[in-house]
């Protein structure tokens, strides 16, 4: 074994990097014996050097991350400050004076991994991301890796563990979505600004990440459409339970158009409760890969929390000091099918939507015409009257996003409609 100790730099030092620091000094000889060399902490830059940090050397302190990734000896830096900016910089900056990066930030990957892939390579340093995508679940490995021989079609699942905790709370005990937040965010799994979470960004940028490594396409963020979980009610729960549905905010990526095209997306849905996500509680998450090959494969485990994403990032840590220690990089981005990303539009799956209407003959006519005269066919109507009022659920078979999108605008013209309740997909069946 190589004595002199490879020298990693943490960036930040909240709830993920304590626990990165934790592992590395708790399993300091396991680490070393697996890598084949001694790693050690060299720096860890903080914003707020006075608090105290257990374990952490004081001596290692820093608020000057930039002059911590330019000392020139450094050979990995492990980000985990989060956001773009200085973020962005700092990973550039550690690429160009030697070091390769770890990261869990995937509103960056999402948004600007394109140009971090090149400048890795440019300098002949590697990029790991494990704990950007499912907390400690290994995905991106099996994705880039294990998979690199197949041809990936679909990737549905749930990757957000603070919206799976929030909803779940709301379905099984009631809870009001504000308290089961403030839960979320005291455990260590929301995100600096909850927004990005309970918005759906968070899950997006996930997305991105998926699909353009499934697909071997450059997927942003902006090409996955997006909608949060900030609107699902009680009486949606109460909806979904009726149809033997829970409501979970999934994210799917799938070739579209035969496979000429990929789509990208995040919203909540219906999924029957026999379906393996409807039983994924609290933070964790499950993803599902379809692919020729293999058929179906289901990754599952805990999605967010400090400990759970200090793993994926101390794997990323060892397999980017063996490679070092070899002179090799892992893989880098594969781009080069380049598929086009279609818009919501050519999404094809099901619908359950609630309408308010007037209780009067010939409304439910009405409404069934609007659908046909879109090429949207109905499964299932049910129907529930109060006071000259009624509320009407349609659930539909499968059609395109635009086609529903097309009929709820001709259904809010009609005067017997009052309102549309609610829209929500209807997925895993
Ligand atoms: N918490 C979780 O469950 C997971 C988090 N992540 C990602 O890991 C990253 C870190 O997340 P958390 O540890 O939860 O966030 P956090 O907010 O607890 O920690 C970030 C730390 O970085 C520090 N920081 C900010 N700017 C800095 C700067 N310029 N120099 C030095 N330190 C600076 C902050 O003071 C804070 O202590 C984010 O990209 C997040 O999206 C990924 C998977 C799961
Ligand atoms: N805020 C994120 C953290 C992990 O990626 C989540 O809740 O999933
Ligand atoms: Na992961």
């Amino acid at each position: 074994m190589r004595t002199r100790p490879l020298k990693v730099a943490l960036l930040g030092c909240g709830v993920v990097g304590s626990e990165v620091a934790r592992i590395m000094t708790t399993h300091a000889d396991d680490l070393a014996a697996r890598i084949g060399a001694p790693v050690e902490l060299a720096g860890v830059a903080v914003r707020r050097p006075s608090k105290v940090r257990e374990g952490i050397d004081p001596a290692l302190i820093t608020t000057d991350a930039t002059a911590l990734v330019k000392r020139g000896d450094i050979d990995v830096v492990v980000e985990v400050i989060g956001g773009i900016e200085p973020a962005r910089t700092l990973i550039t900056t550690a690429f160009e004076h030697g070091a390769s990066v770890v990261s869990a930030n995937k509103a960056l990957l999402a948004q600007d991994g394109a140009a971090l892939h090149a400048a890795a390579e440019a300098n002949g340093r590697d990029l790991y991301y494990e704990a950007a995508v499912a907390g400690a679940i290994p995905l991106i490995r099996p994705l880039r890796e294990s998979l690199a021989g197949d041809k990936v079609n679909r990737v549905l699942g749930i990757v957000n563990g603070t919206t799976n905790f929030i909803l779940d709370k709301m379905d099984s005990t009631g809870a009001g979505y504000q308290e089961a937040l403030d839960e979320a965010t005291a455990l260590g799994y929301a995100e600096a600004d909850p927004t990005a979470d309970v918005e759906g960004f968070d899950a997006a940028a996930k997305a991105a990440i998926l699909a353009g490594i499934a697909f071997h396409t450059r997927v942003r963020l902006d090409d996955v459409y997006r909608e949060g979980m900030t609107e699902v009610t009680a009486a949606d729960f109460a909806s979904a339970r009726e149809m033997g549905c829970t409501i979970k905010l999934l994210a799917i990526c799938e070739r579209a158009g035969d496979g000429a095209s990929v789509t990208a997306r995040v919203h909540p849905a219906m999924i029957p409760l026999s379906h393996p996500l409807a039983s994924v509680r609290g933070a964790y998450n499950a993803v599902f890969v379809e692919s020729d090959a293999s058929g179906q494969l289901m990754f599952y485990g805990p999605g967010a929390g400090g400990s759970p994403t200090a793993s994926a990032v101390l794997g990323d840590l060892v397999a980017v000091c063996r490679n070092r220690l070899s002179g090799a990089t892992g893989p880098g981005e594969s781009a080069y099918a380049a598929l086009p990303v279609s818009g919501m539009g050519e999404v094809v799956t099901r619908y359950h939507i609630s309408l308010d209407v007037a209780d009067k003959p010939g409304v439910l006519a009405q409404v069934a015409t609007v659908f046909a005269e879109h090429g949207v066919s109905i499964d299932t109507v049910r129907q529930q009257g109060k006071d000259g009022e009624a509320s009407l659920v349609v659930v539909t078979h499968r059609a395109s996003d635009a086609a529903l999108v097309g009929t709820v605008e001709a259904l809010r013209k009609l005067d017997t409609v009052r309102g549309v309740a609610s829209i929500m997909r209807v997925e895993g069946e």
